[in-house]
């Protein structure tokens, strides 16, 4: 039986051209990004992927990516669910504020600490841990089911609430997630055992 779970961060968005913090502002994909969203649903076309059900944020580029992903894979109109716990984790007051100023306002490393650390939240944001609490029992509850049951399941959300999710699925420290980057639009495949356990994990970033 299969179960398998494929985690797409959305293409470019206009604030990360922008080298914006964005958190849970609501940008829209640019040109690259819907590029790159086309990309992946391809590359997942090229894997004979059928989706039994799709799961997305609130935010305009984690919708937008998944709509051009289904429609790469002739599923245009699968059951898609919105979910603001799949949202970007809350950048706080850093949302709209340029990265390379705030490096410059509060110095390299603490901003690092922001955009990276497991449980060091930006001022007034949340940090991974708090993201993750969200977004891994919204996992649990909603999503997992679909995948023990022998499903293929789609999830198009963000940077940091997949980062989330990959802490908790690979069983990573907060140490080890610090190093953690996903790329815009690159397609995470993960293969489950019934017992919900990781049985084989790809990603496709050629
Ligand atoms: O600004 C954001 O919301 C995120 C993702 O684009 O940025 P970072 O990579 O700095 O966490």
């Amino acid at each position: 039986m299969s179960r398998t779970l494929v985690l797409v961060r959305h293409g470019q968005s206009e604030w990360n051209l922008k080298n914006l913090f964005t958190g849970w502002r609501d940008v829209d994909l640019t040109e690259q990004g819907h590029a790159e969203a086309k990309a992946a649903g391809q590359k997942l076309k090229a894997r004979g992927l059928k989706f039994d059900i799709a799961f997305t944020s609130a935010l305009i580029r984690a919708q937008k990516t998944c709509q051009h992903i289904l429609d790469a894979v002739g599923q245009g109109d699968l059951k898609t669910i919105r979910d603001q716990a799949l949202n970007e984790r809350d950048y706080g007051d850093l949302s709209g504020l340029n990265k390379d100023d705030a490096r410059k306002k509060w110095g390299e490393e603490q901003v690092h600490v922001w955009r990276r650390s497991y449980d060091v939240p930006p001022p007034a944001g949340e940090s991974l841990k708090d993201t993750g609490a969200r977004v891994w029992p919204y996992y649990l509850h909603d999503l997992q089911p679909h995948v023990l049951r022998g499903g293929t399941v789609l999830v198009a959300a963000h940077g940091n609430s997949l980062r989330a999710l990959i802490m908790a699925l690979d069983g990573k420290s907060g140490e080890e997630i610090v190093k953690l980057e996903l790329g815009t639009g690159v397609p995470v495949i993960y293969q489950l055992n019934a017992d919900s356990t990781v049985a084989s994990k790809e990603v496709l970033d050629d």
